[in-house]
């Protein structure tokens, strides 16, 4: 299937030589939910700014949609809703006048019956007179996202939907982002929150100092680069460990009440059976296991860092 949104090769030099984007290549599938993480200043915003076409690249092509967004820019731009980071709501026109407003400017005929669904799904229609500066912090970023909406876009790009927002909101916004993708909208979400990528997205994109650093589907990137530990509970605390079992990398915990085995999930064979023979032929008692996952946030740390790591080596 052809991809929603195919960026080739883009990069992004801001005057003053400085490189925001090196070469990025990422084609987003239509229907999926599609996470960006990075650390502050890693270039998400960058990235999207230049599929959004308010920031040209300064190499590269983008289509959105089937149109090339610099050349094509009214049609692309059309197929695309932005919710951006920061807040400009301290208007005094109601939520309808400016939902309804939004859809103006993309040139579409009135539809005040997909005003009123859109303001619906985001519990925003018993505030469709109120005035937005009147509004609480979390229903003015939902009426962002209702004119984002409003000229029924493909596309859905949303940056940082969730900062600053209470653990509430959160989870309504998740609910809502689900339910676009239902109704066949694309979302594009870039976060801080590992968490929330973690829930919601389909597939992540980690970018570094400007680079894609890694596009994975979630599911595979945590099997491939989680790790399991497994914790064994001591009858007895141990301080040294019998030779036969330096093979398997033990780390003893708890002032030596604990033993913490870590293995790749990858493995077909994670070792545990055999070093539970060991243990039992040393003479080493348990009285208890435990095992857990790596989250997807002590993935994220690992590849920074490394990502950091191979930098400093190559430069
Ligand atoms: N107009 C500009 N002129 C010069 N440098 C810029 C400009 N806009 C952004 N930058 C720089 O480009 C880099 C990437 O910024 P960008 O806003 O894309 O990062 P980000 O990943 O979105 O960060 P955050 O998570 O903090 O929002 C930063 O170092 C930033 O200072």
């Amino acid at each position: 299937m052809q991809p929603i949104i195919s960026i080739q090769g883009v990069g992004k030099t801001y005057a003053g030589d400085f490189t925001a984007l090196n070469s990025v290549d990422l084609d987003i599938q239509r229907g999926e939910i599609f996470a960006l993480l990075g650390p502050n200043g890693a270039g998400k915003t960058t990235l999207i700014s230049i599929i959004c076409g308010i920031v040209n690249p300064t190499r590269g092509t983008v289509t959105a949609d089937g149109h090339d967004i610099q050349r094509e820019f009214r049609a692309a731009r059309s197929k695309i809703g932005l919710v951006p980071q920061e807040l400009s709501t301290d208007s005094f026109e109601s939520v309808w006048n400016t939902v309804s407003f939004s859809r103006g400017l993309f040139g579409k005929a009135p539809n005040p019956a997909y005003i009123e669904k859109i303001l619906r799904q985001l519990s925003l229609w018993e505030k469709k007179d109120s005035r937005i500066m009147a509004l609480s912090g979390g229903m003015k970023r939902r009426v962002m996202i209702a004119k984002a909406l409003s000229h029924e876009p493909s596309i859905l790009f949303l940056d940082e939907p969730t900062a600053g927002v209470d653990v509430e909101l959160r989870r309504d916004m998740w609910e809502m982002v689900r339910g676009l993708r239902e109704n066949g909208v694309t979302v594009i979400l870039t976060t801080h929150y590992i968490e929330e990528a973690e829930e919601m997205a389909d597939r992540i994109g980690v970018i570094n100092h400007g680079e894609l650093v890694l596009v994975e589907d979630k599911h595979t990137l945590m099997r491939k680069l989680g790790k399991k530990q497994l914790t064994i509970y001591l009858q007895n605390p141990v301080e040294i460990l019998p030779d036969p079992l330096s093979q398997f990398g033990l780390e003893i915990a708890d002032d030596g009440n604990q033993l913490v085995y870590t293995f790749d999930t990858q493995h077909e064979h994670t070792g545990i059976a055999e070093l539970l023979r060991n243990l039992n032929q040393q003479g080493i008692e348990f009285k208890d296991l435990h095992s857990s996952e790596s989250s997807l946030e002590e993935i994220f740390v690992n590849l920074v860092h490394q990502n950091q790591d191979e930098r400093q080596q190559a430069g």
